[in-house]
């Protein structure tokens, strides 16, 4: 099969060549218009538990040249909201620069500064390795980022250390912490639909909970997330998102009104 070719977010173009799925007809990330997103008050609050790690628990923080990704252990497990049970994996971050906003889902064609993406994958695959590849295998829960005037102490656990991995490739340790404080307190209100990972190999197999509520950081925190980071060409990591892709038919649920 094809080598992984190196990709980018100049070279969007080349995705679906190198990699088909990027080209199908359920891609992630999409614009969510809410008039035309459907109530479906059957969709369950989410429930998350063992999200709450010790500070002796390490968690792996890497710049992998992307973004920076932190490895979550499989205990934090995602318990309401899905038909099935999924565990976590890592958690991410898309953002922008200090011109303009960078998540990778928008709502009514508004741009957020920032996007966190926890990555988890279902239980009933031995790994996220073998879940991704199967249309229920990921489960992503996505929240936006905005400034705010605070100092937002969960996201300053991960922030605190992104000068330590400027460099691709570079990681370091991260003492455990309330995991679930990097999402809204209020995980009632979402939306939710089948789409796909927003980067290569872009495998559809992603149920994707968009909440409605925004994490909110300080000026300062978001400007380390946006600067700090370097990229494989060795510029400023900036930009990191997907532009929005055809919903080709889809339905938006909304478990709210
Ligand atoms: N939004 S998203 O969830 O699709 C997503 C992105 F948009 C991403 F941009 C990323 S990072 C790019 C993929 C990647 C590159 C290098 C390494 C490494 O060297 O360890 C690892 C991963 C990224 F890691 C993820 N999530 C990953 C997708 C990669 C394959 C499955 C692993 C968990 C989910
Ligand atoms: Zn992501």
């Amino acid at each position: 099969g094809k080598g992984h070719s190196h990709w980018s977010y100049e070279d969007l173009k080349h995705w679906s060549t190198d990699y088909v799925d990027c080209g199908g007809t359920k891609q992630s990330p999409i614009n969510v218009d809410t008039a035309q997103a459907i109530f479906s008050p059957d969709l369950r609050p989410i429930q998350l538990s063992g999200y709450s790690l010790p500070a002796n628990e390490l968690l792996k923080l890497k710049n992998n040249g992307h973004t920076v990704v932190l490895e979550l252990p499989n205990s934090l497990a995602l318990t309401g909201g899905y038909a099935q049970q999924y565990r976590a994996a890592q958690l991410h971050l898309h953002w922008g620069s200090p011109s303009g906003p960078g998540s990778e889902h928008t709502i009514n064609g508004r741009r957020f500064a920032a996007e966190i993406h926890v990555v988890h994958y279902n239980t009933k695959y031995d790994s996220i390795t073998e879940a991704m590849v199967h249309p229920d295998g990921l489960a992503v829960l996505g929240a936006f980022l905005e400034v705010g005037h605070g100092e937002n102490q969960y996201y300053h656990e991960i922030l605190k250390h992104l000068y330590e991995i400027q460099e691709v490739g570079q990681e370091t340790l991260v003492p455990g912490f309330n995991i679930a404080g990097l999402l809204p307190a209020n995980l009632k209100f979402y939306f939710h639909y089948n789409g796909s990972l927003t980067t290569p190999p872009c495998y559809q197999t992603v149920k994707w909970t968009i909440f409605n509520q925004t994490m909110l950081l300080s000026h300062h925190q978001m400007s380390m997330l946006v600067s700090t980071l370097r990229s494989p060409e060795d510029e400023l990591l900036q930009n990191n998102y997907r532009p929005v892709q055809n919903l080709h038919g889809r339905r938006v649920l909304a478990s709210f009104q």
